[in-house]
This record gives structure tokens, C-alpha cells and sequence, in this order.
């Protein structure tokens, strides 16, 4: 998977978040979207899974030499992000059988899955009755395994304790070979290994020039 960001620039009513943004992200490693609160890293996130459009430039992607239309994108990514629901009447083995319906996981059976969470003992648990810390093992556990070329992960620790942080930094490593992985963070233990960084902040700047 390849994504060519071109002179991008989002805004929300009168306020430009970033702008004349233009980037390059090539299959086989991994990034750091990095900045401050409220700076725009889940805005980005947002546009190149294409959930929000920009409102200048282009997002282009393109998957073994083939052009991939935007609308077209969400079936080649998996995703985890605080602000994503996940289904809160279905129990842990229901949630990943629903789940791996639309997406199928790499090389494991949904059976397996929960072991590869830690979370055996809640196979048969109503989501909405987890802790947090086990609602962000879910989300990173379905977003790392699923079979996708693009993997999109925003503050992927949150609500992890220091055995979830651990947790986390193994299973990306088992999972990131072959992939585009894109990380929004401001807490180095879960970018620290990214190839490359991509501060949004810089884009600020031209946004106060310009405006
Ligand atoms: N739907 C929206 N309507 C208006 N403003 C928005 C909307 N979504 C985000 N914003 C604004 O865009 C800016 C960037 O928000 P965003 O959530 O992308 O930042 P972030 O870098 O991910 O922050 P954090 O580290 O706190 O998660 C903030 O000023 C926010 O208030």
C-alpha cells in the first residue's frame, strides 16, 4: 500500500487545522503522526481512511501498482482509535465473528484470538462489560490481526497498563511485516520504533502564514 498526500489542508468552520500538507507513506514501515493535543493527528488519521474528506489537496492510494479509488479504501485497512465504538451487546467471541466477517485475520481462526488477547476468561463477557484497559486490547487485537495492507492506529495505548504497553509493542512487531503502519501518538513508548516521523505541527505554521 502506498498514500500520497498532496498540498492536503483540512478545516473546520474557519479554522484550518493543517495545511499544504504533502507526504509519502510506502508499504514496509511504519510512521509517527506526532503533536500536541487538539493539533490534528486523528483529523489525518481520519482523511486517509477516508472517513472525513479534505477540504484542499488530494489523498491518493494505490495498492501493487493499482489505483485504489478512496470510497474503496476501507476494505484494505483495520483500524483502532478511542473514539471507535465497538458492538457492547455482543460477547468477546461474538464481537470477533462479527468482526471477521468483513474482515477475515491473518493466519489465526477467531477461536484463537482471545488467547492472543489475554483475554480467555472473558470469551463469553458482554463487551459493555469490560474494563477499558480490555476494550483497547479488543480494538488493537482486531485492528493488528486482521489481513489488511494498511494499519492505522491512534494513541494505541490508552488505557493500557504497563503489561498492555508490552503487550501492544509484541504484537505490532509480530504484525507490521508487509504493512503500512501509521501511528497518531504523543507518548513515545508506543511510536519510539516507527521509521519515520511526520510532526503535524510543522503544517501549522504555514497555515498561520498563509491565513
Ligand atoms: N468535527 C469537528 N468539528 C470542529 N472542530 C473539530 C472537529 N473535529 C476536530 N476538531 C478540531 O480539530 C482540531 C484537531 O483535532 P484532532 O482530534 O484531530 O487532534 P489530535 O491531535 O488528534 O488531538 P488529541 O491528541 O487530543 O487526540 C482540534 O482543534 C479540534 O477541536
Amino acid at each position: 500500500m502506498q498514500i500520497k498526500l498532496s498540498s492536503l489542508g483540512k478545516r473546520y468552520n474557519y479554522e484550518w487545522i493543517f495545511r499544504n500538507l504533502s507526504f509519502e507513506f510506502v508499504s514496509g514501515k511504519a510512521y509517527a503522526v506526532l503533536g500536541h493535543n487538539g493539533s490534528g493527528k486523528s483529523t489525518l488519521l481520519s482523511i486517509i481512511s477516508g472517513f472525513q474528506l479534505p477540504s484542499e489537496g488530494s489523498v491518493s492510494y494505490a495498492l501493487n501498482g493499482q489505483n485504489i479509488p478512496v470510497e474503496q479504501v476501507y476494505r484494505h485497512l483495520s483500524m483502532a482509535a478511542p473514539y471507535q465504538d465497538l458492538l457492547e451487546e455482543f460477547t468477546l467471541l461474538e464481537m470477533i465473528q462479527f468482526h471477521t466477517r468483513f474482515k477475515p485475520l491473518r493466519g489465526i481462526t477467531p477461536e484463537q484470538l482471545p488467547d492472543l488477547l489475554q483475554l480467555q476468561a472473558a470469551k463469553h463477557k458482554l463487551v459493555r462489560d469490560f474494563s477499558s484497559g480490555m476494550r483497547q486490547r479488543l480494538k488493537l487485537g482486531l485492528a493488528l490481526y486482521s489481513d489488511t495492507p494498511l494499519l492505522l492506529l491512534d494513541e494505541p495505548t490508552t488505557n493500557l497498563d504497563q503489561a498492555g504497553v508490552a503487550w501492544y509493542l509484541e504484537h505490532l512487531e509480530k504484525n507490521r511485516q508487509n504493512r503500512l503502519v501509521i501511528i497518531g501518538s504523543n507518548v513515545p513508548h508506543e511510536y519510539s520504533f516507527c521509521d519515520e516521523q511526520l510532526p503535524i505541527n510543522e503544517y501549522h505554521y504555514k497555515k498561520t502564514l498563509r491565513s
